[in-house]
């Protein structure tokens, strides 16, 4: 029997992707694999008071953990899609992506009053762009607040500090199991484009660990794996980075992989959006990325990327 060690970020999120991927793999493994999991602290769980993107952004999560996989200290991770980034390093390659979560961003307000029905001036916190920039699209009276923390500390922030609302990824609170009460209203890609990978994992690991990547088939999803890689090429043709308020969805219709590309500016004043189809994954996603460029997509990624530096 072998032991696979999968190494985590200590949050209970992490924590309860890691677990429901290994009772995924526990259904194919027999009596060859045994599972544990070893808590792992990264800088980006360390420093929680600044903007993400201000502060390196995706690679802050995943390096340590990559550490530990050159190591051998563990044998795998379990990601959230939209942390990693568009490219892998040297010897490690993304050996499964599972069946995606729910992809859409929830909407959590106090007392449940929707988002058409907030007053003027009431104060959502999000520290992503891309959230902050549709819902200034959508209500361009309201403010946005930076918040940070993981999934508890924003709730708890919802309801003892001056917010208004909060909007969180429903992948996360519905592999937590939270109660969907808490949920005002789901937001659907056409009202906000979520996050390129929302709601799907990236299971990392060494690729020269054949034992291991043949167990990880089994817990392959090819729905998600298409549509991902649609968003994902899309995502790094345009190479913004999380300094950028940029989005991503695509879902099969049939053969055909359907994308929502959207980029913006961060107040949402400019919102560029394509939808493209097509059979082939990447192709769909470069055709995205070449519309919008078409449109003026790049002058709104250096012009967030140079905001991002002062
Ligand atoms: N940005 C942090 C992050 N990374 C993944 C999730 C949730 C799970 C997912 O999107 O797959 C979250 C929290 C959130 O955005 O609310």
């Amino acid at each position: 029997m072998r032991k696979i060690v999968v190494g985590s970020r200590r949050s209970n999120l992490a924590i309860t992707q890691s677990e429901w991927v290994i009772e995924q793999l526990k259904k194919h493994a027999g009596d060859k694999f045994d599972f544990e999991i070893k808590k792992i602290v990264t800088k980006g769980d360390q420093i929680l008071n600044v903007t993400l993107s201000k502060v390196g952004g995706k690679g802050l999560f995943v390096k340590e953990i990559e550490k530990a996989m050159y190591d051998k200290e563990i044998d795998f991770a379990v990601h959230s899609m939209k942390d990693m980034p568009a490219v892998m390093p040297e010897g490690l390659v993304i050996g499964a992506i599972p069946e995606r979560e729910d992809h859409r961003d929830a909407f959590i307000s106090n007392d449940h009053v929707r988002l058409e029905d907030l007053p003027s001036g009431a104060i959502v916190g999000t520290s992503s762009l891309r959230r902050g920039s549709q819902i200034l699209a959508e209500r361009p009276d309201l403010k946005i607040q930076w918040i940070r923390g993981n999934i508890e500390t924003r709730m708890r922030k919802l309801k003892e500090e001056n917010f208004d609302a909060i909007i969180l990824a429903a992948a996360g609170l519905k592999r937590m199991k939270w109660n969907e009460d808490i949920v005002t209203q789901f937001l659907e890609p056409d009202v906000c484009v979520p996050a390129v990978g929302q709601g799907a994992l990236a299971i990392e690991c060494r690729e020269d660990d054949r034992e291991l990547l043949e167990l990880l088939e089994k817990i392959k999803d090819t729905y998600t794996e298409k549509t991902v890689t649609a968003e994902r090429t899309f995502l790094h043709l345009l190479n913004g980075g999380c300094s950028v308020p940029i989005g991503g969805y695509a879902y099969l219709n049939g053969e055909d992989v359907v994308l929502t590309a959207l980029v913006a500016s961060s107040d949402g004043k400019t919102v560029l959006k394509e939808v493209a189809k097509g059979r082939n994954p990447e192709e769909v996603g470069k055709t995205a990325a070449e519309r919008l460029q078409e449109r003026g997509a790049q002058k709104l990624v250096d012009e967030a990327i140079e905001e991002n530096q002062e």
